[in-house]
């Protein structure tokens, strides 16, 4: 809170400059003779000047979920979401990515992790009436090169994924141009581009929208079982900045996440491994997120609409704005689509 926001007089307010105090705060954390010490100001002016930031912190009301909830106009950022650019996918995920928090997509190789990862750093350049927020995308690749061609390919195919969006609308958004891309070869990179590079992109406003993809490849190299306090030290220090970075730009992070086979007793014992493994990074990093969904390959090819694709299945594990559920959906030349459930019967 700023000190010109409280009735104080000038000459309170001139000493509270002159003494360097920053925070309206420190008023309550120094001691009386130590706040005298340091403004000059009499021990009268001191607890006036902790009555009135006493009286202004509380003034901020306690808000329920219920009024967050019913009263959507007072609170846009709690309500707005970033669309999937497909319909049934963001009725899934009731509206889409949540602006506030870490959002992970986890699944085994080729179940569409990266594929939704695109897909969103275009969805993100639309202008707010058609889910997007109307700015560009950081995606920050540590594992494989970053897939330009198809990047390329669904650019192309705009008009076809979003019918829903006019075409002058579409013709008018540079889409190559608003997507920042980095490599982080090792966790110190990915530290560095978090930690220096993203603030930067954040603060002028080109941005709002982060992918890792993805964020194990890196912990699963640099750390072994026995560095697990280590391990678990950077993943705290990583998840809080990126949840910080989130909450002060409205910006939704997205974690694309590996899967690590795990093997329970039973099927231990006839050498069988659990059928789509668990997201890695342990609960340490599942602590940091706020919605986790898991991607999956199916074994059965989509509907005849769909010529040549696999049914793939997308399940929201847990988020706090949506209960556990799944629908189909699959990847083609023009993106991931949801599947409506009518078709399938
Ligand atoms: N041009 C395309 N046309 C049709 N389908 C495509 C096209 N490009 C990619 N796909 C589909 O997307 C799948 C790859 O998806 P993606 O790269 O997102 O997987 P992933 O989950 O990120 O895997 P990994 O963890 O190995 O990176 C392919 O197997 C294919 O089914």
């Amino acid at each position: 809170m700023d000190w010109e926001r409280l009735e104080l007089s000038p000459r309170i307010l001139a000493a509270i400059t002159k003494a360097n105090l920053k925070s309206t705060q420190s008023v309550f954390v120094v001691s009386v003779p130590e706040l005298q010490n340091l403004t000059k100001l009499s021990v009268g002016d001191i607890r006036k000047m902790q009555k009135e930031v006493a009286t202004a912190l509380g003034k901020h009301e306690m808000v329920t979920a219920l009024q967050m909830y019913s009263e959507k106009m007072q609170f846009p950022s709690q309500h707005q979401k970033l669309s999937l650019g497909c319909k049934i996918l963001d009725s899934l995920l009731r509206g889409g990515i949540p602006l506030v928090g870490i959002s992970e997509f986890a699944g085994e190789s080729s179940a569409g992790k990266t594929q939704i990862g695109l897909q969103l750093c275009l969805s993100v350049q639309y202008p707010v009436e058609y889910g997007g927020l109307g700015a560009g995308a950081v995606y920050i690749c540590t594992e494989d090169a970053f897939p330009s061609k198809r990047l390329q390919q669904l650019i192309k195919s705009q008009r076809r994924q979003r019918s829903d969006v006019p075409s002058d609308v579409i013709r008018k958004i540079p889409f190559g141009d608003n997507i920042f891309v980095e490599h982080a070869a090792d966790l110190d990179m990915l530290t560095n581009c978090i930690m220096k590079k993203l603030p930067v992109l954040l603060l002028r406003g080109v941005v709002r929208l982060i992918v890792i993809d993805s964020i194990a490849a890196l912990f699963r190299c640099e750390f072994t079982a026995k560095d697990s306090f280590l391990k678990a030290k950077h993943l705290q220090t990583l998840g809080a900045k990126l949840q910080e970075l989130s909450s002060r730009f409205l910006t939704p992070v997205l974690c694309i996440n590996q899967v690590t086979a795990t093997v329970n007793s039973v099927q231990n014992n006839i050498g069988l491994l659990e059928k789509n493994g668990s997201p890695s990074l342990g609960i340490c990093w599942s602590n940091q997120l706020l919605m986790r969904v898991m991607v999956t390959r199916t074994p059965h090819a989509a509907p005849q609409d769909y010529p040549g694709c696999v049914l793939r299945t997308m399940e929201v594990i847990f988020a706090p704005h949506v209960p556990c559920s799944s629908c189909y959906y699959t990847v083609d030349l023009d993106g991931v689509k949801g599947i409506d459930k009518e078709s399938l019967r």
